[in-house]
């Protein structure tokens, strides 16, 4: 099982919601998926009348439980008022805290992120913040109250895959007890195995599924690449070597007669 904050969850895929071809298959694949969190955005779930109302219904008929995000602010007042429109939409006090700083990449901007993450967590949120793989960020993250760490591995939307290894790596090693979950960049199952192979708790992703060619096979197809690779993790994993190591023991020497 996997905690976060006060709740337990045993999927350890947390889907996004945009960018489906239809509702009907969003629907599936979050089905499919086996996800039991999935977050959705508040902007763009609510503005110009685009049938947010409908949407946010179908969500709640699923059955999983919503991660309001506060995708495109761009500040800490915009982040900090969308997510106390979000608590007040969806009950929660749960909010997936994005400040963008860099509208190529869609990169955090972590000052902004920690400042938003103190204000809100100090309001009674449970913070869930989507930053990079930077140390120090990631303790100021801890010091303003929250509890669970989102590093990306790879910008937004890019299917990149994990492009620094040894960064997530060594987050993994200095947060033992927090829970980390990989946001943004996942392209394919494999990238998702990789990670959860590296002993992350859990991973969030949109793009590689809503964007695949058939999004309910593939939510199908990652959350068994994250399952096994969660296994994988805990039965412990051989360390590469250089040199061969003979898989079959010789024990004495064949006779021939
Ligand atoms: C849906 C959402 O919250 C995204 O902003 C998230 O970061 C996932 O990123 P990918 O679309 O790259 O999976």
């Amino acid at each position: 099982m996997l905690t976060l904050y006060d709740s337990e969850v045993s999927s350890r895929l947390l889907l996004g919601t945009a960018r489906y071809p239809s509702p009907g298959i969003l629907a599936e694949a979050v089905k499919r998926s086996r996800t039991e969190i999935v977050t959705v955005s508040l902007r763009r779930e609510t503005a110009g009348g685009r049938g947010g109302g409908a949407f946010i219904e179908m969500i709640r008929a699923l059955g999983v439980r919503v991660l309001p995000n506060t995708a495109g602010c761009h500040g800490v007042s915009e982040a900090v008022l969308t997510a106390k429109m979000a608590r007040e939409l969806f009950g929660t006090k749960w909010i997936k805290l994005e400040v963008i700083g860099n509208d190529d990449t869609l990169q955090p901007d972590v000052f902004a992120l920690v400042e938003a993450a103190r204000i809100l967590s100090g309001e009674g949120f449970e913070v869930f913040p989507y930053t990079t793989d930077d140390l120090v960020v990631a303790e100021r993250l801890l010091e303003a109250g929250c509890r669970v760490l989102m590093p990306w591995c790879a910008p937004i939307g890019s299917a990149a895959g994990p492009l620094n290894l040894t960064a997530l790596r060594s987050m993994r090693a200095h947060f033992p007890g927090i829970p980390l979950i990989v946001d943004a960049g996942i392209g394919r199952p494999s990238h998702a195995a990789t990670v959860m192979e590296l002993g992350f708790d859990a991973v969030l992703l949109n793009t590689a599924i809503a964007g695949a060619f058939d999004p309910v096979a593939m939510a199908g197809a990652f959350a068994k690449a994250i399952e096994s690779g969660r296994e994988a993790f805990g039965a412990g994993m051989l360390e590469p070597r250089d040199v061969a190591v003979p898989s079959t023991p010789i024990i004495g020497k064949a006779v021939f007669a």
